[in-house]
């Protein structure tokens, strides 16, 4: 098929439009009564096993997918991944995630150049790193180990990483090997994450993994800042060599964030972000937490491999005495997929067949699929041809029987939406209770076996639901790699017969040059004034109203301010061209001198601008002075919650003696004017006097 034929032109295409009409007259009870056929659609390699008879589809149909296969060139562009060619046209990049699982005698190029050595490179990098971490030989700034990760980042950078440490964190082996560690993800830029990802961590404790690809992802860069003010604030600034590392392609915004470039674990350009997990990306993290591999106990035998390997006499440690830890088997379970994608026929290729029925459920029965949405959400043919059928998929599930109680019924009796059943034969937490009758995974697991017959039965409803089972002999770190392996593949296939770029994604790039458009207009209508320009009138409405919200909060909690002094701060300007921001900057600065020095016209300003007109009352400034203060000897790790600042060393502060939070004086004194409760934990008010 020339490229810039599309798909449905192919005579296979055509075919299978014919055929959609002949699966109409069929019903999954039918067809699940058929023995030969259901035998025909199971498929078994390394352990798992997938059944697909739940699809609507015949063995007629799988021919018919072989023969699109077939058309679309399928093997032929498997093989051009693999071999690295620039298959991702608009980037014009190598799509090479499998040779990050590679093992170290694999040969894999990209622009003619194998890029296994520079894999392990950075794996090995890890695995010492990891380990230094882990045995505590890198200690914090003050000297305590590190045993706190937060791995911040976002889509690709995240979401991967996300996957594989919910999946281990509670397998017993991933318990024991994480054990007094904590990992956590911050991803989301609302401030909100910012707080729950660092709540009850110490920065003394915390090494923050800082992940982006470019290193310029808006919201992961500024978290990242947030973080890194964290850090500095509680430990001085010298501490953030000690306590921040990164992954990325681009080390030169790494050094200019000030991350030492060695602390840096690099990937490449052909590596995409959404298959980036078994880079450095997922790698480092998952490293910290369950470490990367174990050494098995040889004793003395041991010790003579490694003093050979020492004095160079090995080129390396054989691989037969490195137990593979959690990092390794996820990553050779990745490449036991990875090795079955390019080589079983499609007829018994996991991937190929769930990426075909994909298509078959998608394009043909016009079931709105799961899917890869940020690969395949695409509307143009690679050449960027209008597609003139639907791609793409809407993905979403639920963990165990939870869909049950929720959005099952619509997949019963509403849309038909295919679905996937991932299923294990051993649990990680194996439990059965005294007295039941069955254990609590065999409860589990007798909805997976149960709902796919309802969905494919019925009953007084129309049944006819496709979906397909896979059942993994476990879930541990190798068959994550496999499960993960799989899905990344089927992305592929559906790609490579529709046509499409799966590895771009102009849509996403869109929304983020649309934020930066938005940002700028925040910034300059909040401090300049400037009247809000460019946006369409439902989006302008919009922005007025936060603005105009946003301000009215703030006003809420600067005490030097109420509803009344708006106008004159407007006239100031229109009459002075002052800034009114800084012009109330200015004038909460000279009423906190006016306090300070005991002036007696703080009190005139108090009783005429202050003082509460909505029914807050707080206290006189007189009273306020009463009350004790220090200047911070050092940095403090509290912010003010007036200001939102950090508290440093030499500035004037003041604490709750209930609660112990620590403000600014400039700050809490004014909020003491007109309320008498702590701003970050509103408990009551209680200062001891001088
Ligand atoms: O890793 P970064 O460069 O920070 O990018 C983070 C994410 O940005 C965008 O949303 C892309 O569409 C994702 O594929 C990518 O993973």
């Amino acid at each position: 098929m020339a490229s810039s034929t599309l798909i449905c032109d192919t005579e296979p295409w055509k075919d299978l439009k014919n055929h959609v009409q002949e699966i109409k007259k069929t019903h999954l009870r039918d067809l699940m009564s058929d023995t030969d056929r259901c035998q025909s659609m199971m498929v078994e390699f390394d352990g798992i096993l997938l059944d697909y008879s739940r699809q609507n589809a015949t063995l007629k149909t799988m021919d018919k997918l072989y023969q699109l296969a077939e058309a679309a060139q399928l093997n032929n562009k498997i093989n051009r991944m693999y071999n690295g060619e620039k298959i991702n046209s608009t980037e014009n990049r190598s799509v090479l995630h499998v040779a990050l699982r590679a093992p170290r005698d694999a040969a894999i190029n990209s622009d003619g150049k194998n890029v296994v050595p520079e894999v392990w490179k950075v794996l090995d990098k890890i695995k010492e790193f990891s380990e230094t971490i882990r045995s505590g030989s890198w200690v914090g700034a003050t000297g305590k180990v590190l045993k706190d990760v937060v791995a911040v980042g976002i889509g690709g950078s995240f979401l991967g990483p996300l996957f594989v440490h919910t999946a281990l964190q509670t397998d017993l082996e991933a318990i024991e090997c994480a054990r007094g560690r904590q990992l956590r993800f911050l991803a989301n830029v609302d401030p909100i994450d910012v707080a729950k990802s660092i709540t009850g961590l110490n920065p003394e404790t915390t090494l923050v993994v800082v992940v982006s690809k470019t290193f310029t992802t808006a919201e992961t860069m500024l978290n990242a800042r947030t973080l890194r003010e964290w850090i500095s604030t509680a430990l001085g600034p010298s501490a953030v060599a000690k306590h921040m590392v990164a992954v990325s392609t681009n080390l030169t915004l790494v050094e200019k964030f000030g991350i030492d470039p060695n602390n840096a674990f690099a990937f490449w350009d052909w590596v995409g972000g959404r298959y980036s997990v078994c880079s450095a990306v997922g790698v480092l993290p998952l490293s910290l937490q369950y470490g990367f591999s174990v050494v098995e106990k040889y004793g003395n035998f041991l010790l003579f491999l490694f003093t050979c390997y020492h004095f160079q006499l090995l080129r390396s440690v054989p691989e037969f005495i490195v137990r593979h830890g959690i990092i390794l088997k996820f990553l050779k379970g990745a490449w036991s997929i990875d090795q079955h994608f390019i080589s079983a026929p499609y007829e018994k290729n996991i991937p190929v067949l769930l990426g075909l029925l994909s298509i078959w459920n998608v394009s043909f029965l016009g079931h709105p699929a799961r899917v890869s949405m940020e690969s395949n959400g695409k509307g143009v043919s690679i050449d960027g041809v209008p597609l003139p059928f639907e791609a793409g998929e809407i993905d979403f599930g639920e963990p165990g029987t939870n869909g049950q109680h929720s959005f099952y019924q619509l997949i019963h009796q509403g849309r038909v939406i295919p679905c996937d059943f991932i299923g294990v034969v051993k649990s990680q937490q194996p439990v059965y209770l005294k007295g039941e009758v069955v254990s609590n995974h065999d409860e589990l697991m007798s909805n997976f076996f149960a709902q796919p017959d309802a969905l494919a039965v019925g009953k007084t409803f129309s049944g006819n639901r496709p979906s397909l089972s896979l059942l993994l002999p476990s879930l541990n770190a190798y068959n994550i790699g496999q499960l993960l392996a799989i899905y990344e593949h089927r992305i592929a296939v559906e790609g490579f017969i529709w046509g499409i770029n799966s590895f771009d994604q102009w849509g996403v790039e869109l929304g983020k040059s649309l934020a930066t458009q938005v940002r700028k207009q925040l910034h300059a209508s909040r401090m300049k004034r400037e009247p809000i320009e460019g946006f369409n009138f439902s989006t302008t409405t919009l922005l007025t109203r936060y603005l105009e919200e946003n301000t009215k909060l703030n006003r809420a909690v600067d005490a030097t301010d109420d509803n009344s002094n708006i106008p004159l701060v407007n006239l100031y300007q229109e009459k002075f061209k002052v800034d009114p921001w800084v012009l109330l900057e200015t004038i909460r600065e000279f009423m906190v001198d006016l306090v300070v020095c005991g002036h007696p016209s703080a009190l005139w300003l108090y009783n005429n601008t202050a003082s509460s007109t909505d029914g807050i009352s707080g206290l006189s400034l007189e009273k306020i002075r009463g009350f004790p203060w220090f200047d911070c000897q050092r940095n403090l790790a509290a912010i003010c919650a007036v200001c939102l600042d950090g508290v440093h060393k030499g500035e004037r502060s003041r604490n709750f003696s209930i609660c112990k939070h620590v403000f600014h004086a400039r700050c809490i004194d004014l909020w003491l004017v007109r309320r008498l409760t702590c701003p970050t934990c509103r408990s009551p008010f209680k200062m001891e006097p001088v």
